[in-house]
């Protein structure tokens, strides 16, 4: 059987940055090259970034981008890696043969595009079939498809091309079957979201088995807005099984060597479909290698589900402050779980001495709520600053005499003030520590709390929050760390601390509750009467579904946090704010 050496790079692209990333895709192709790699496959649009939305749109952007293809396959020639064939993802407009007229698009409408790259020449393009336009994705709204699927020839192996949704659809394994292409290569920008990684090794084994062909499945990894990349690239072989598999939430190149099927003669008919797509080849090398020695392939370890949650908002606050030119960011530190979790969460992704903690006592609070953001900078070594607001509220209250809701949310105005004073002025961004059930039923102040520019935790159910601390001081445990949540921040009631002797528990439902019903409602999208009929109390569903109803507007001034349940606040649930539908109890 002929033998391939196949290098996966799974990079960390910044989206919009060209020349960043060109830099990037040759960095990867020296590292292959030098571990003798024949064959490099890049992750999906990872020259231009993934998802670029309205950019589709930019034709300075797409020209911009079509520039870079040609211009990497010169550079790659020059540098000397003319004879390996790369394969990589990028911004390109629809193929000339392509019914523009008909779908009711411009002749240059975008498209999401794969590029084959050796010799110092484009020698072949795959468009992406199956768009995906659901949950976090709008591709129907960016791209045509393509109608065709690539047959690569190398080192007389056939090596068929797909891009991510191709494989979650049925049609392209189809048509590598019936090319009997020994290895489907599939580029992916696969954003991270819980118990994902299972469900990728199942479909991905499950399409190698249909394509009767290894399959070599490449991801981003990284944060973009509110995605997080996970990476997690893995390669199995015809029989489904798991033969390579990289690291989750950090950059890798994953070199594999694969024995595969000789390439066989094309197929008779060339305008015959399968699936849809007719089977285009290029042959780039016939003869097959002399035979070597394979390298041990490596199965990288798996973080475990509370884990790959801590690191995926890590990697994708990390992502946020640097992508967008910052160093550092500034949070109020109250003692209570929510910001004591997103306190260590900065300190991993940023570093203690880029992490700014203000404690903002007023008359309410207790002593605790310092000692604990005391104790907190303690362990981490992130920097603790108190500015108390009581003699602020005072002097707003001299002018303003509030009372009730709108005196509580005084305070947590002042603070907000406060830290956007210190941004300004010290450049640090300012995080919202808000949690999903806090944003769920609106429970934070609207230009208070919840003012910032990143939301780490907003997609973590209180209950989660709890259990991903534990899990965070678990591990550090284990390293033979100090724990960096002081227990005291995980064990005790949570409370606003807006009035004297205020719990949580005096305005929602215990967080077992309230959480499991946003589960139903949320994140399975069930209707009231769904959810009563799952087993829970109507008046509790009644009193969640309102508070949820009514808090759209607040969602969406919230500020943007990284996905990683199955359904976000933000791209995955789009609802009106001004909506008059009220869902029935039966
Ligand atoms: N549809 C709509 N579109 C745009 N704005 C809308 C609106 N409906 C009301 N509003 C405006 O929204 C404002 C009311 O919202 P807001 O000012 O937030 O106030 P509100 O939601 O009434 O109160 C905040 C709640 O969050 C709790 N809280 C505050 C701070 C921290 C925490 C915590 O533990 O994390 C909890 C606090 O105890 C209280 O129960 C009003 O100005 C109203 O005019
Ligand atoms: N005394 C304080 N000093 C500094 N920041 C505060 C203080 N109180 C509240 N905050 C900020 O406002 C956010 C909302 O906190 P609040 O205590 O009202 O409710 P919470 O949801 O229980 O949050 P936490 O668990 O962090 O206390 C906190 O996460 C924190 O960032
Ligand atoms: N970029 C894509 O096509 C991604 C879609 C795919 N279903 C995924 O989440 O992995």
């Amino acid at each position: 059987m002929p033998q391939l050496r196949l290098a996966l790079a799974q990079v960390n692209p910044r989206l919009g940055d060209l020349d960043g990333n060109v830099e990037l895709v040759v960095a990867a192709a020296h590292e292959a090259a030098q571990a003798g790699a024949h064959l490099l496959v890049l992750p999906e649009m990872v020259l231009n970034g993934y998802p670029v939305e309205d950019l589709a749109y930019r034709l300075s952007f797409i020209d911009g981008t079509r520039a870079h293809v040609p211009a990497l396959a010169t550079r790659l020639a020059d540098e000397g890696l003319g004879d390996l064939v790369v394969v990589v993802g990028h911004l390109d407009t629809a193929k000339d043969h392509i019914d523009t007229e008909r779908l009711g698009v411009p002749k240059n409408a975008p498209t999401n595009s794969a590029s084959v790259i050796t010799g110092g020449r484009v020698v072949t393009r795959y468009d992406k079939h199956h768009l995906p336009n659901y949950g976090v994705f709008d591709e129907f709204r960016h791209f045509v498809p393509g109608d065709e699927t690539q047959v690569v020839q190398v080192h007389g192996v056939d090596v068929a091309i797909a891009i991510c949704e191709d494989i979650w659809q049925d049609g392209p394994s189809a048509a590598a079957d019936a090319a009997e292409a020994g290895l489907l290569v599939v580029l992916n920008g696969s954003p991270y979201e819980a118990a994902k990684d299972d469900t990728r090794l199942e479909l991905c084994a499950r399409r190698a088995r249909e394509g009767s062909c290894a399959l070599a499945y490449v991801n981003l990894v990284g944060g973009q807005d509110e995605l997080v990349f996970d990476g997690d690239s893995l390669v199995v072989d015809a029989a489904g099984e798991l033969v390579a598999r990289a690291a989750q939430f950090e950059p890798e190149l994953l070199v594999v060597d694969l024995d595969l099927p000789a390439a066989t003669a094309p197929m008779p008919d060339p305008d015959a479909r399968f699936a849809g797509l007719r089977v285009e080849r290029t042959v780039v090398s016939s003869e097959p290698l002399e035979p070597y020695e394979p390298l041990e392939p490596r199965v990288a370890e798996r973080w475990d589900d509370l884990g790959e949650r801590y690191w995926a908002i890590v990697l994708g606050l990390r992502d946020y402050v640097h992508k967008n030119g910052g160093r550092s960011v500034l949070l109020g530190l109250s003692g209570g779980i929510d910001s004591t979790l997103v306190g260590a969460i900065a300190v991993d992704a940023l570093g203690a001495e880029n992490v700014f903690g203000v404690s903002n006592p007023s008359a309410w609070s207790t002593d605790h709520s310092r000692s604990d953001a005391a104790e907190l900078a303690r362990r981490t070594g992130l920097q603790l600053d108190t500015v108390p607001i009581a003699p602020i509220f005072e002097a707003y209250q001299d002018a303003l005499h509030l009372d009730g809701i709108a005196e509580e949310n005084l305070q947590a105005r002042i603070r907000a003030v406060i830290w956007m004073g210190l941004s300004n002025q010290h450049g640090h961004l300012v995080l919202a520590c808000g949690n999903k059930s806090e944003l769920a039923t609106g429970y934070s102040t609207i230009y208070g709390d919840a003012v910032g520019a990143y939301a780490p935790i907003k997609d973590l159910p209180k209950t989660l929050v709890w259990e991903v601390s534990r899990w965070r001081n678990r591990w550090a445990e284990e390293q033979g760390e100090q724990p960096p949540i002081p227990e005291n921040a995980i064990d005790k009631e949570p409370s606003a601390e807006l009035r004297p002797g205020q719990l949580d528990s005096d305005s929602l439902p215990s967080y077992d509750l309230l959480d499991a019903v946003l589960d139903a409602y949320v994140e399975r999208d069930l209707g009231a009467a769904a959810v009563v009929a799952e087993g829970f109390d109507p008046a509790l569903v009644e009193r969640v579904v309102t508070l949820v109803d009514k808090a759209e507007y607040k969602r969406r001034q919230y500020p943007p946090g990284p996905k990683v349940s199955r359904r976000n606040f933000g791209r995955d649930r789009r609802v009106p704010m001004t909506n008059g539908w009220r869902e029935s109890l039966d």
